[in-house]
């Protein structure tokens, strides 16, 4: 089917992103859960990109969450840098402009730019206690964190369910391995763009090209400010449609390598508005999730076969393959 671009009204786009109402997943019969199991499979294995609505998150969760973040994002570069922990991105914390260029993390992209984004990290629910930076203002963002990370729990644990589903494993294949998940919460913040920005004629990006590394990856696409484009198999960019009841799901690297390739964890980026016209913050709100460190990814039995489709990765650690990654992709790669 053709489809307008939603980045570039001009581009005619010949593939799009599923939508997916996963809505009767948890109370349908067997034919339901298969029917969403089939359709998961699908978006997997070529975009690895969908959109999923009847996702049960409440809105107001979200509003919460992106009502705070932007509070923060709004105070001056010394308060939010008393927020920073000064090693680069993955650590946690506030990371300031400048400092992330996630396009690094691939060889292609080994000189990229700086991204033109600023985020605020999570690793541990926004527990005061076990998070490595909790800022203290406002005052709304540490319960909405908490209630924010809550949800995305359960949405995992159903999307891991749908996947088993989806790959013909009993249904509850990924629980052991999700019962201690790797999640981490990134507020992504790209500041408004003037019409003559000079980091957009430097070629920077809002966010550049990459994968992402671990599972799947839970997004609030702002609805206000779209932008998010995915790779297509075959070369194809295509826009990421940003619905105001959908969150945007995406398979990382472990997941493909998990699968032995039947899915896809396709390279995306954030676009900058045209150059020429000014162009408003857009503010994610990105769930990153794995399964615990000592996860051992290899293929999945129904995703290899001795004879016809031998595995393709060798045995590695949820935690080691993300802290390559997490090498590459930060400006100090000596941080
Ligand atoms: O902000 C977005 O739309 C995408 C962010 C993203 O790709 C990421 O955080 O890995
Ligand atoms: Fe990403």
């Amino acid at each position: 089917m053709l489809a307008l671009s939603l980045a570039s009204p001009c581009v005619v786009e010949h593939h799009t992103i599923p939508v997916i109402n996963i809505s009767t997943f948890s109370t349908g019969g067997d034919a339901e859960r298969s029917r969403l199991g089939a359709l998961w499979d699908t978006a997997m294995s070529s975009a690895g990109f969908a959109v999923i609505t009847g996702h049960g998150v409440p809105l107001e969760v979200i509003n919460k969450l992106y009502d705070a973040a932007s509070q923060f994002f709004a105070y001056e570069h010394e308060q939010k840098m008393e927020s920073c922990l000064n090693v680069g991105y993955g650590a946690g914390g506030y990371v300031p402009l400048g400092v992330e260029a996630v396009a690094r993390s691939r060889p292609e992209g080994a000189d990229s730019p700086a991204d033109i984004v600023e985020n605020l990290v999570f690793s541990y629910g926004g527990d005061p206690e076990r998070e490595a930076v909790m800022p203290a203002t406002p005052e709304s963002l540490q319960p909405a964190v908490a209630a924010y990370w809550k949800h995305m729990l359960m949405t995992l644990d159903a999307l891991m369910e749908l996947s088993a589903v989806a790959l013909h494993l009993p249904a509850d294949y990924f629980k052991d391995d999700f019962r201690d998940p790797k999640n981490n919460l990134r507020l992504a913040h790209y500041p408004a763009l003037m019409a003559h920005d000079a980091a957009r004629s430097s070629g920077a990006l809002r966010y550049g090209a990459h994968t992402d590394y671990t599972g799947f990856t839970i997004l609030r696409q702002d609805p206000a400010a779209n932008g998010l484009q995915a790779q297509m198999a075959d070369g194809e960019w295509v826009g990421v449609p940003a619905l105001a009841d959908g969150l945007v799901i995406n398979a990382g690297d472990l997941i493909q390598v998990w699968t032995n390739d039947r899915w896809r964890s396709p390279p995306h980026r954030v676009l900058n508005p045209p150059v020429g016209s000014a162009a408003p913050a857009r503010l994610s709100l990105v769930f990153f999730t794995g399964p615990a460190d000592g996860t051992t990814i290899e293929a999945l039995p129904t995703c290899v076969d001795s004879e016809t489709n031998p595995a393709k990765y060798a045995p590695i650690s949820a935690r080691e393959h993300l802290l390559g990654k997490l090498r590459a992709s930060n400006t100090d790669t000596k941080q």
